[in-house]
């Protein structure tokens, strides 16, 4: 049987044009769509395989990247948008009707991800923004229902598609997060 991992990259993944400027993030109405704009090209796209990021049907991953949150606007029928779970850390703005998320955004401003929104790129109706280079949250997706027997191919098929599997984050963005919490500490420290 073969390892799904998420539509858009089932078939190998699709390389960025290397100057994607932007586009439109459609909801998958076929009334009314939502309809986000968004200035600039994604920033650490990357497979999530977390609960709580939306996946389409079928998708063990889902696939997510971000964007300076002053980046992004509502555009059409943002009447339709709820957040998710409003305790949750990324405030995911999904559509009622279809239930597609079309943005996270992170509202605390001491967290280390603060001034980033994460939106899904396969909504844009756009092609060309940058690709997906690794994948988070790995271990996650037992949690959905993954039988663990099968981590071995699932880890070796991201592998295969240059996806690095990691648990957590990718190292990257372990350090930046880590490099925030002690800019604060030090910073409390200072004050105190
Ligand atoms: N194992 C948990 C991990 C959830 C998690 O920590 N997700 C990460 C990646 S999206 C996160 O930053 N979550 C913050 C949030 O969902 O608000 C799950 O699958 O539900
Ligand atoms: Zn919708
Ligand atoms: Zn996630």
């Amino acid at each position: 049987m073969s390892v799904k991992i998420h539509p858009s990259v089932d078939n190998g993944v699709q390389q960025g044009s290397g100057h994607f400027t932007g586009g439109t993030l459609v909801c998958k109405c076929s009334d009314r769509p939502v309809k986000i704009g968004v200035k600039g090209d994604v920033a650490h796209n990357h497979a999530c395989g977390c609960t709580k990021c939306w996946k389409p049907m079928g998708a063990t991953f889902s696939v997510v990247a971000v964007v300076p949150r002053d980046n992004v606007t509502i555009l059409e029928n943002g009447d339709k948008l709820a957040v998710v779970d409003p305790s949750a850390t990324i405030q995911r703005h999904a559509c009622t009707v279809c239930g597609t998320h079309m943005f996270g955004r992170i509202e605390n401003k001491s967290h280390p991800f603060y001034g980033l929104d994460f939106i899904h790129p396969e909504l844009f109706e756009e092609s060309g923004s940058a690709a997906p280079t690794f994948a988070a949250f790995v271990s996650s997706v037992i949690e959905s229902g993954v039988n663990p027997d099968e981590m071995p191919a699932i880890r070796a098929r991201l592998k295969e598609l240059g996806l690095e599997p990691y648990d957590c984050l990718s190292p990257p963005l372990m350090d930046a997060i880590a490099a925030h919490v002690a800019k604060s500490k030090a910073a409390a420290a200072v004050a105190a």
